[in-house]
């Protein structure tokens, strides 16, 4: 089964920050009729994320910060607790997953495992996530975290135990952060 597209429209509604798109385009399935429809595309950029773990110290350093996106749905205090993570900008993922762990929580990491790339919410956002996770020791805390220019982030370094049981009582409620739990969990590493 495949699909064709044929694009008929492409406006840009909002090109401020991100760009928001409606793109009416005609699909076609294995050669039938096509079908037309009208979608809203939101383009933020793709993204990088990486959980640093600490199997001596069964610990993860996870960051805490104000998300007005989650304030406007139903998070009272718009607090959320998550894995590092930044936009890609320019750079390769990689190198921003070890840059944000610098600016969000102060550790310079060493050796970074590529977990995967997923689309996080593929119905409407462009958006790709490369997902690392990477061990960590006190040694290589070189600064205090917290972030840059008015991002204001708190760095928590807490026991995973403690972490998984926080997603169980939907303390922790962002998925890539879930997602990279669950990894160490499924790898048996922090036992
Ligand atoms: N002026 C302005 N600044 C913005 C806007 N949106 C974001 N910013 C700024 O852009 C920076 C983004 O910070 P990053 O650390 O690079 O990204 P992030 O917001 O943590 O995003 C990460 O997590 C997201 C949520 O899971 C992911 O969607 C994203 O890919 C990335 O991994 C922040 O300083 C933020 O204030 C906007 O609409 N206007
Ligand atoms: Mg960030």
């Amino acid at each position: 089964m495949s699909f064709r597209i044929e694009v008929i429209k492409d406006n840009v509604l909002s090109d401020n920050y991100f760009i928001l798109r409606n793109i009416t385009y005609d699909l076609s399935r294995d050669g039938a009729e096509s079908v037309r429809h009208k979608r809203e595309v939101y383009d933020r950029g793709n993204g990088a994320t990486i959980l640093l773990y600490s199997r001596e110290k069964k610990t993860v350093v996870l960051t805490r910060q104000f998300r007005v996106a989650t304030w406007v749905n139903g998070n009272a205090d718009g607090m959320l607790i998550e894995a590092c993570a930044g936009l890609l900008d320019a750079d390769e993922p990689e190198v921003c997953a070890r840059k944000e762990a610098m600016e969000e929580t102060g550790f310079q990491v060493g050796e970074v495992e590529k977990v995967f790339e997923l689309y996080m919410s593929p119905g409407g956002v462009t958006e790709i996530v490369y997902f690392y996770l990477a061990e960590y020791s006190d040694a290589q805390r070189e600064g205090a975290g917290g972030g840059v220019e008015d991002e204001d982030i708190d760095v928590l370094e807490i026991p995973f135990s403690q972490a998984m049981a926080m997603v169980r009582n939907g303390e922790i409620r962002d998925g890539k952060t879930v997602i990279l739990l669950q990894q160490l969990q499924l790898r048996n590493v922090m036992e």
